[in-house]
């Protein structure tokens, strides 16, 4: 069977007599299904007119009007809609990807190489022992050709059937080529025999020595026998068979889909091929359309038996839908190898280099062994997956990525408490935690709260930046990189966040926060990453789920978590996390960095991978000088900034009757409020501590003694203008 690029049928048929009315309504043919046709598919116009034309009322006839050119839009509305396919082939543009494969040719030949080089010696043993072989086949053959044995087969039928003229004809033409062949080897032996002696008496010692190692070699070669071959392959190259056409039509008509089923009875196809088939990175890949009706996500949900019936492992069969194209248009993919088995090349930031957590950044590969990469900033990611399948690996490994970017300050939450994020946060986190008792809880709660105050301190500090150091609203590199604004990046990793979520007592504050990061944090350069092994509604609240810009979606086992991880309605677009087998680790969605969901397999690094990038990762921060906190071994100090609030503990000491007050009596009030936290402040103190908060003092007169002494002070009102803003609580006065 052979490709066909044709759909499969021609035109409807209807009875004539019947029909008149079909005839008139189906005359636009963009009112029915199989519009869009080639002009290749066109009905057999003349054969219905014939019909139509002999009067005959039972007579059938082709609903379709004849349609000399494709119908639909003009030629430069269809080169307008075109698909350009890539000048430069993908592999080409990526000169990672380049050198990579470079890479790997160079490291084939040299293994070849030095394969083969070590066992020269073997070789030309073997291939010595082999002479006297080659010396008797060599002398043999010539013998042979010289007697001209090849016509003898001839010369004897002709015997056979008594054919004097011919055997005659035969002997002269053999005695001819004899005494030719005879004089053409006795020329021959003299030469060879006058070279050997001219090298024997006249070459140096090594170049008699080579020449008599190649007669040897290639006498050997002549003596070797066919089933025992001298030299071996150094690489067993996998052998992956060729994707036909075939192959692909039975594979699909073994899915059992009524549609496809119906059409491969009626001796059609059941599958519309748009292109050839080709090959794509290390696979195959088909294209086309599949019959009115079904879609690909009919095909991805069989992808199993999809599998079998092309006779490949589960994880070497990709079924994908092309975004923006009709739901019926499937691309298939078939690897060459296993996605979770075959080799992957070597992550570029395994051994050296550092990262720009505002650049792109490869995190992993996909079904055709390319980079995916990630631009960490800006992003709020969740990533969900049943237990096992490479969760945590995952998270591990952007919080590895967002460490080797020295100005990154990370906060690592592991609340399964297995010590798998210990790597990043023992090396360089600001705070670090393992654990899920009330007492790491605790910390985190302390520390999400210092958060959400430096959130609004940097939305505030954002906002107050001229238009031109600051033109999009949200931190950048470049303001990434002046310790003065204090904008550098913030990565917040949580594993198992749902133990955060669900907690009794603070489970409310943390979600509010989360959310709060989720929404805000990505502008003002505060990245937030949640995993969980549960993704559901209450250990994802939908407000951060639904949020997330960026959702990595290992296996899940149903249609909600898949939507959870993914976004509403990700299953019935046929983005089906679902599909994953077992054995799929670290195989997952990803929905991000602008594009439709990818299918990527992470990176793996396993724990002495993580502690060694680690490590480096430390050793650049120290250069920088920006390691703080828990990698310091300092604790956070008892956490007087998350106990209090400045503003709030202002307007208790100031009431509403006192719209405007010195400084100085308000620092003494807040030393008697709170004098753990307020002891020692002075009108300056108080001034600097509400300058972030975008509060500036104030000349205030009082009159003492009959003279009006002026001093710095505050008004109340800025201060619940300030906290109205803040909480966006217009009543916070
Ligand atoms: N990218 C990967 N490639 C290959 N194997 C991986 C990859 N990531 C993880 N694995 C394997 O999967 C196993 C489980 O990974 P991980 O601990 O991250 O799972 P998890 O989903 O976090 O599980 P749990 O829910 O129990 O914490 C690891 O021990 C590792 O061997």
């Amino acid at each position: 069977m052979s490709p066909d690029y044709r759909p499969d049928s021609g035109g409807a048929v209807v009875d004539l007599g019947k029909a008149r009315s079909a005839r008139i309504e189906s005359a636009d043919p963009s009112a029915r299904p199989g519009a869009d046709r080639s002009a290749d598919s066109a009905p057999d116009w003349s054969a219905a007119e014939l019909a139509s034309q002999s009067g005959d009322p039972a007579a059938r006839v082709m609903v379709d009007q004849p349609t000399p050119a494709a119908t639909g839009p003009g030629y430069l509305g269809r080169l307008a809609g075109a698909h350009r396919r890539a000048v430069v082939p993908e592999w080409l543009r990526s000169l990672a990807e380049l050198r990579t494969a470079a890479a790997w040719v160079a490291r084939h030949y040299a293994h070849a190489t030095g394969y083969h080089a070590l066992r020269a010696p073997v070789y030309a043993a073997r291939l010595t022992l082999q002479a006297p072989t080659g010396a008797a086949r060599f002398v043999g053959g010539t013998m042979r050709w010289m007697a001209d044995t090849e016509g003898e087969p001839v010369r004897l039928a002709a015997v056979r059937r008594e054919d004097a003229a011919e055997y005659l004809k035969l002997s002269r033409q053999r005695d001819g080529r004899v005494r030719l062949r005879t004089l053409v080897a006795v020329l021959a032996l003299f030469t060879g025999l006058g070279a050997a002696l001219a090298v024997y008496v006249l070459a140096p010692e090594w170049l008699q020595a080579v020449s008599a190692g190649a007669v040897v070699m290639a006498l050997g070669s002549a003596g070797r026998r066919a089933d025992a071959p001298v030299i071996h392959r150094a690489v067993e190259l996998p052998a992956a068979v060729k994707l036909t056409s075939d192959i692909v039509l039975r594979a699909l008509g073994a899915l059992g889909i009524p549609a496809i089923n119906q059409a491969q009875a009626k001796g059609r196809n059941g599958f519309e091929f748009t292109a050839p088939i080709t090959r794509d990175g290390p696979g195959w890949r088909a294209e086309g359309n599949l019959p009115y009706g079904v879609t690909v996500t009919d095909i991805i949900e069989r992808r199993e038996r999809l599998a079998s019936g092309l006779r490949r492992p589960l994880g070497c069969v990709w079924p994908e839908a092309v975004p923006n194209e009709h739901t019926g248009h499937l691309i298939l993919w078939v690897g060459d190898q296993d996605m979770s088995t075959a080799k992957k090349p070597v992550w570029p930031l395994l051994k050296s280099g550092s990262v720009d957590l505002f650049k792109p950044v490869a995190f992993g590969t996909d079904q055709r062994g390319r980079w995916v990469e990630i631009t960490l900033m800006y992003i709020a990611a969740v990533i969900g997956a049943i237990p096992r399948m490479g969760k945590t690996f995952l998270l591990r490994l952007l919080l590895l990525i967002a460490a080797l970017d020295p100005r990154a300050e990370l906060h690592t939450y592991d609340l399964k408490g297995t010590g798998d994020l210990d790597p990043v946060g023992n090396a360089v986190s600001h705070r670090h935690r393992a654990g899920d008792e009330e007492e790491d809880i605790e910390y985190a709660v302390r520390d999400l709260r210092a958060l959400r105050e430096e959130l609004r301190r940097r939305a505030k500090m954002i906002r107050s930046l001229p238009r031109d150091v600051c033109p999009e609203s949200k931190v950048t590199s470049d303001l990434a990189n002046k310790p003065s604004f204090g904008l550098h990046p913030i990565v917040v990793g949580v594993d198992e966040c749902q133990v955060w979520f669900e907690h009794d007592k603070y489970g409310k504050e943390l979600e509010e926060i989360c959310t709060d990061l989720v929404k805000r944090g990505p502008a003002t350069g505060i990245v937030l990453l949640l995993a969980t092994q549960r993704p559901d509604a209450k250990a994802l609240p939908t407000g951060i789920s639904a949020n997330a810009s960026a959702r990595f979606c290992l296996k899940v086992m149903g249609q909600l978590e898949n939507d959870m991880v993914l976004g509403t309605s990700a299953y019935k677009r046929g983005v089906r996390a679902t599909m994953f087998s077992w054995a799929d680790k670290g195989i997952h969605y990803f929905v991000g960095e602008g594009s439709d969901a990818r299918i990527v397999g992470s990176v793996y690094v396993d724990a002495p991978a993580a502690e060694a990038i680690g490590a480096r990762a430390r050793k650049a921060r120290e250069l920088a000088g920006t390691l703080s906190g828990h990698a310091l071994g300092e604790d956070p100090q008892p956490d007087t900034s998350s106990a209090y609030d400045l503003l709030r503990d202002v307007l208790v000491v100031v009431p509403a009757d006192e719209p405007k007050v010195w400084s100085e009596t308000v620092v003494a009030r807040l030393a008697e409020l709170r004098p753990e936290v307020y002891d020692g402040w002075d009108p300056e103190g108080l001034a600097a501590a509400l300058k972030p908060h975008g509060i500036a003092t104030i000349q205030v007169g009082r009159r003492t003694g009959g003279k009006v002494v002026n001093r710095r002070g505050i008004d109340r009102s800025h201060i619940t203008t300030a906290i109205a803003e803040r909480d966006g609580n217009q009543d916070a006065g």
